[in-house]
């Protein structure tokens, strides 16, 4: 994952010092792009130890349209829990705008199905996009998290905003643009989220994974993980490590948990660090 540090190593010595919204204080660059070919391994971060287990239910939760913590706690990821209202909501985040996009004839988009089936009819499309920002459930940037949730809006704005999928010579690729981008905590859970994304479309459209790109916005180091950067930045990245999908699932909403094996997985010692909410 010489992609990820160099990423790290950038904003640390080339950021802007830049204050935010969560009164952290962050170093800062706009604009930043990576790639993963995928045959080359999954990338997950080995230079500390990822949970894969919070990343998967993460991305199951989402395909389902769920917006409710209680999903994620029964499997035992806390990840979204500072973000939720005392019923576990986050208001209309990613798995509704992803399912259930409100038309405005009353009826809802589901932007997924239609994705599938736009990839399988019209793999040249250039149009093969799903986009988590809705501007009419931004949340007021002034309120907290829960008061956002009580008034119908988003607990957070979408980080992860807008991917387009690319397919050509039997392959498909997708890319993120991520407007805002904690590159210690959030970044490796969303690369390796949007790769096993792209396996499993891959997968169930009959297609071999291409490349992940993932595109930046604000890319930042919050100040409190200056640290953690620091020991990170000296370790040397291994191996990619690769993950066996359940070939018999061919419906992007049938995958569970179970269908998904890592191997080869030798990252060094989990590095914690606190949390800007
Ligand atoms: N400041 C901030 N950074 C984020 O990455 C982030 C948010 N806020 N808000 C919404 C979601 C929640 N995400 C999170 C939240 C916490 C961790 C975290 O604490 N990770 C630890 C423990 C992981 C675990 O429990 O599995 C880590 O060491 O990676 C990661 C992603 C990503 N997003
Ligand atoms: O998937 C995610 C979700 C969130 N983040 C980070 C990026 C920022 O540090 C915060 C969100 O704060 P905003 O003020 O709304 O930008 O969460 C991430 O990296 N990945």
């Amino acid at each position: 994952m010489k992609q990820y540090l160099d990423l790290m190593r950038h904003v640390r010595d080339q950021g802007c010092e830049k204050s935010d919204r969560t009164g952290t204080g962050t170093k800062s660059v706009f604009g930043y792009q990576m790639r993963f070919d995928l045959s080359e391994g999954f990338p997950l971060v080995t230079t500390k130890k990822c949970h894969l287990k919070s990343i998967v239910h993460e991305l199951l939760w989402f395909l389902n349209g769920d917006t409710n913590t209680a999903y994620l706690k029964e499997n035992g990821v806390s990840i979204w829990d500072e973000w939720a209202s005392e019923e576990g909501d986050l208001g209309p985040v990613y798995g509704y705008q992803w399912r259930s996009w409100p038309a405005p004839n009353g009826e809802s988009i589901d932007q997924i199905s239609q994705l599938i089936d736009m990839i399988k009819r019209k793999p040249d499309s250039r149009r093969l996009i799903i986009s988590a920002w809705n501007p009419a459930d931004l949340p007021d940037e002034s309120m907290s998290p829960q008061d956002n949730v009580k008034e119908g809006r988003m607990a957070l704005a979408p980080c992860h905003t807008m991917f387009q999928f690319y397919v050509a010579e039997g392959k498909l690729s997708c890319q993120l643009y991520q407007r805002s981008a904690d590159i210690f905590l959030g970044v490796p859970f969303n690369i390796a989220s949007y790769a096993l994304l792209t396996m499993m479309i891959a997968q169930v459209c009959d297609l071999e994974p291409g490349d992940f790109v993932h595109t930046f916005g604000d890319a930042h180091l919050y100040s409190n993980h200056a640290e953690q950067v620091d020991l990170q930045l000296q370790r040397t990245p291994k191996t990619l490590p690769s993950i066996k999908i359940n070939s018999q699932v061919k419906d992007i909403f049938a995958f569970r948990f179970e269908d998904f094996e890592l191997q080869n997985y030798d990252p060094d010692p989990h590095i914690p660090a606190p949390v800007a909410i």
